[in-house]
């Protein structure tokens, strides 16, 4: 099994440090959402683990490997960094020829992964006729073509229309449900957390979270329940005479802070009391991320980081 490893990963751009030194790991069996906001540091990471750029300090490998390193780089790992990147006058068949030509790939792959990304019957059209969202499955059929172990795949969703995100949800899951590493960066938070079970998120080039998804919504979320009821008056009475302050929303279902399902659902019962809903409240991933955020006082300084203090010590990624 192939995990991508990154260890005191460090990238400076002048003196913008773009990614400062990270360890994580990211394994196999499951999808890791790759979260921060703009410029936190995310496509760089990616950059350096592929090799397309050399990191300033600490290195970074897949399966205990650097990229540069893997003999059979797109069979091992495939990407998707820039969709624009590929070339407009080829067809996209053409295209997925000529890569999995030059990288020992069986042709029969090609028809294999059009198919997969949805583009089985335009594989003859040239790509500059393309729209954004079919050049987004055009790069995720080139990243499948090896049929590679590790899939990092950046902003998948950009210009997917809603049956592509269902699709790409889709895709994710079941590429880790086979076994694969799989890690995809995004900035939407609901959409990430329809498909992410473990959670990276950078700030300011930094590690801020590395955990998995359930845990870091429950490390980020107050107990409380959620409740319909057909008898509010005295249903609030009795939770106010418990020492609870319940809530009402808009929509006419309570809130109540501090509570759990079960004492609600029995202290309910006991006064008989008909619920037509009962359910915890749990942060949505949205929330936790900026309620993380709002606390991590590194991620919201004004200051910029320290410069490097040894800007010669490149090492290869
Ligand atoms: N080639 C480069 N030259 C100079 N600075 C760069 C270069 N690439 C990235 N940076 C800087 O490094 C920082 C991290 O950028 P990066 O693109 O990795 O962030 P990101 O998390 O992927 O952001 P986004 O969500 O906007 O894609 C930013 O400050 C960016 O301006």
């Amino acid at each position: 099994m192939t995990s991508i490893d990154v260890h005191e990963l460090t990238k400076d751009y002048g003196s913008t440090r773009a990614v400062d030194h990270l360890t994580f790991s990211v394994r196999p069996g499951r999808v890791t959402g790759f979260l921060g906001p703009n410029g936190a540091g995310k496509s760089t990471t990616m950059r350096l683990v592929l090799g397309l750029d050399r990191a300033t300090v600490g290195t970074s490998a897949i399966g205990g490997r650097p990229y540069v390193s893997l003999s059979n780089p797109l069979r091992r790992v495939g990407a998707l960094l820039d969709a624009q990147a590929a070339h407009g006058s080829r067809t996209a068949r053409n295209h997925l020829l000529a890569l999995a030509t030059s990288n020992g790939i069986a042709g029969s792959r090609v028809e294999a992964v059009l198919v997969e990304a949805g583009l089985g019957s335009v594989g003859g059209r040239r790509i500059k006729t393309f729209s954004l969202g079919m050049r987004q499955r055009l790069g995720i059929a080139a990243a499948l073509l090896g049929d590679p172990e590790v899939v990092m795949l950046d902003e998948p969703s950009n210009g997917l229309d809603p049956e592509g995100i269902v699709w790409i949800r889709g895709l994710m899951r079941k590429l880790a449900g086979e076994g694969r590493t799989v890690l995809v960066s995004s900035h939407l938070m609901n959409e990430t957390s329809s498909f992410a079970d473990h959670l990276v998120v950078l700030g300011k080039g930094r590690l801020l979270v590395d955990m998995p998804m359930r845990e870091f919504l429950a490390s980020r979320s107050r107990p409380g329940v959620r409740l319909r009821t057909t008898e509010s008056t005295r249903l609030r009475e009795v939770l106010i005479r418990k020492g609870y302050e319940p809530a009402q929303d808009d929509d006419g279902r309570w809130t109540v802070d501090g509570a759990t399902t079960e004492e609600i659902g029995v202290l309910a019962a006991f006064e008989g009391i008909p619920l037509l809903e009962l359910s915890n409240v749990q942060a949505t991933l949205e929330e936790a991320y900026l309620d993380l955020t709002s606390t991590e006082a590194e991620f919201t300084a004004t200051t910029p980081p320290a410069a490097t203090t040894s800007p010669t010590a490149d090492q290869e990624a």
